[in-house]
């Protein structure tokens, strides 16, 4: 069976761009976010189910992210409610991934891994981070959320503080060549400790 490493991070801290470092050193990488997008996508299995919670969010058979983030924004019971949908899709899609892995390292790139529970199924954690401000700075950059809806989303997460204190590895993302260095570094960890079980 392969080695289970959760990577997770707070909104905007640079999970997907290390998760892309561990897939350069041989690892495997399921990501949750975009089993989200395959799901809200035309044909995807929560477009019925959204459609018939949130009739406004779904336009052209797709999940319409910005006006779901618009109902986040004035519903406070709308997030739960997607979640309820959402998370139990996103579990099956995991699980048809990992019946074709042969990696000996599965990275599982999951937001909300400690939040969920998640973090027990997993051999080791990962955590990125950065300061608060170059976190803020970072997404609002991207130009994709407001504000207001990135201190929405940030408020309904774990403390960075939390999430590093309980993580195996905390990988520091102040710059991409430092963040590689650090995915190397635990990578080949794992893989010595995997052969001396072997
Ligand atoms: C809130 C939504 C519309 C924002 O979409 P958008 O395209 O702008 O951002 P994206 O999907 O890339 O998410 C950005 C980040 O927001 C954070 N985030 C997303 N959903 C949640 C949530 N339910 N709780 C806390 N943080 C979340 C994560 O850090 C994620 O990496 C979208 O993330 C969504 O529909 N979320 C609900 C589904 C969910 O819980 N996804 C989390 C992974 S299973
Ligand atoms: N090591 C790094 N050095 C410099 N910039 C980085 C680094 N890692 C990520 N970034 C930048 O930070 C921003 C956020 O990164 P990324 O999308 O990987 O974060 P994320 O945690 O997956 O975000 P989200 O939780 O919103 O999905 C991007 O603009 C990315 O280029």
């Amino acid at each position: 069976m392969s080695f289970r490493l959760g990577l997770t991070g707070s909104i905007g801290m640079g999970k997907s761009t290390t998760a892309s470092f561990f897939v350069d050193e041989g690892c495997a990488l399921w990501d949750a976010d975009a089993a989200v997008h395959r799901l809200y996508d035309k044909g995807g299995a929560a477009v019925a189910p959204m459609q018939a919670a949130f009739p406004e969010a779904v336009v052209d058979g797709v999940v319409d992210r910005a006006r779901l983030k618009a109902i986040i924004a004035s519903e406070p019971t709308a997030l739960k409610q997607i979640e309820a949908i959402v998370h139990p899709l996103v579990a099956a899609d995991r699980a048809d991934f990992l019946k074709s892995v042969t990696a000996d390292i599965v990275v599982y790139d999951i937001p909300l891994l400690f939040e969920t529970g998640g973090d027990k199924a997993m051999d080791a954690v990962a955590c990125v981070s950065i300061p608060r401000e170059d976190q803020k700075a970072r997404v609002m950059e991207r130009g994709t959320m407001t504000e207001a809806q990135f201190e929405q989303i940030l408020a309904k997460q774990m403390p960075n503080e939390d999430k590093c204190a309980r993580a195996d590895f905390v990988i520091v993302t102040d710059t991409l060549d430092h963040a590689r260095q650090q995915v190397q570094d635990i990578v080949k960890e794992i893989r010595t400790g995997l052969n001396q079980n072997a």
